[in-house]
């Protein structure tokens, strides 16, 4: 029996109970073996509150699909919720750059991402991204090349990833943020707000003000998971 986990946020939906039945519905019974196996060796971390939530993930695998995604690039692996479900989403051909210092996270998700037969599409590249993506700028012939981005790593750095992002990904290309809502706190006073969870709401909220007047990107701000910011480059 699936369990809601802190990593599903009721806190956006206001309804707990509302949540259960969009997961259990539509969510879990989709979802591929060895993603629910993953998700379940992931529950027991300390910190596995923070993987992707299913029902962003599930949107996330319909956007790649529509798309025919072949070039995708992630920062922040974590376990590699987003990581597999991207991998089990583009073609066999299909490869993935995913950047994340932590190795150790990736490791526990590894068997079951090796069980499922995709791993020859994933580059895993055990660093802070930054570095990453100016290396991958250095050369003009990565501009414009990537189908899909997927950020869900230090809130204090989304702006600075948009900007690189933006130039990597083609003209229709998709570029999704993940924790807009930074479970609900953008839209609470800041003084009701927690004290670990201040800094990076003032920086969510200033990379949702900056983004919504980018008029490099056409955007959809959607209410699921903890919030998933999806960007499509026009120009
Ligand atoms: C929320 S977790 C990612 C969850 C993942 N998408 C999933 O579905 O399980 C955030 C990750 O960002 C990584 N991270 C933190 N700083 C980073 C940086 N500068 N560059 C890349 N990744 C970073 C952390 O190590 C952590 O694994
Ligand atoms: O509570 C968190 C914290 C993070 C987080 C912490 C440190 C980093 O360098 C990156 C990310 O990410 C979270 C997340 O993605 C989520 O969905 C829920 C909670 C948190």
């Amino acid at each position: 029996m699936d369990k809601i986990s802190a990593s599903t946020n009721p806190v956006i939906l206001q309804s707990e109970g509302l949540l259960k039945y969009i997961l259990e519905t539509s969510v879990y019974p989709r979802e591929a073996e060895t993603l629910k196996e993953l998700r379940n060796a992931t529950a027991n971390h300390p910190l596995g509150f923070m993987g992707t939530s299913p029902d962003a993930g599930q949107l996330m695998a319909l956007l790649l699909k529509l798309l025919n995604a072949k070039k995708t690039i992630e920062v922040g692996v974590f376990t590699g919720y987003s990581l597999l479900l991207t991998a089990l989403s583009i073609p066999y051909n299909g490869k993935i750059t995913a950047v994340d210092p932590d190795r150790k996270a990736y490791e526990i998700g590894l068997p079951f991402i090796k069980k499922a037969g995709v791993l020859h599409k994933i580059d895993y590249i055990e660093s802070p991204a930054l570095p990453v993506l100016d290396k991958l700028l250095d050369d003009p012939a990565n501009e414009g090349t990537f189908d899909f981005a997927f950020v869900d790593a230090d809130k204090n750095n989304y702006w600075n990833y948009h900007e690189r992002l933006i130039k990597l990904v083609k003209i229709s290309g998709i570029v999704a943020y993940d924790n807009t809502l930074w479970g609900g706190t953008v839209a609470l006073p800041e003084m009701v707000v927690s004290e670990t969870k201040r800094e990076w709401r003032r920086c969510t909220l200033d990379f949702n003000e900056a983004i919504s007047k980018d008029p490099r990107m056409e955007l959809a701000f959607v209410s699921i998971g903890d919030g998933l910011t999806i960007c499509r480059r026009i120009c």
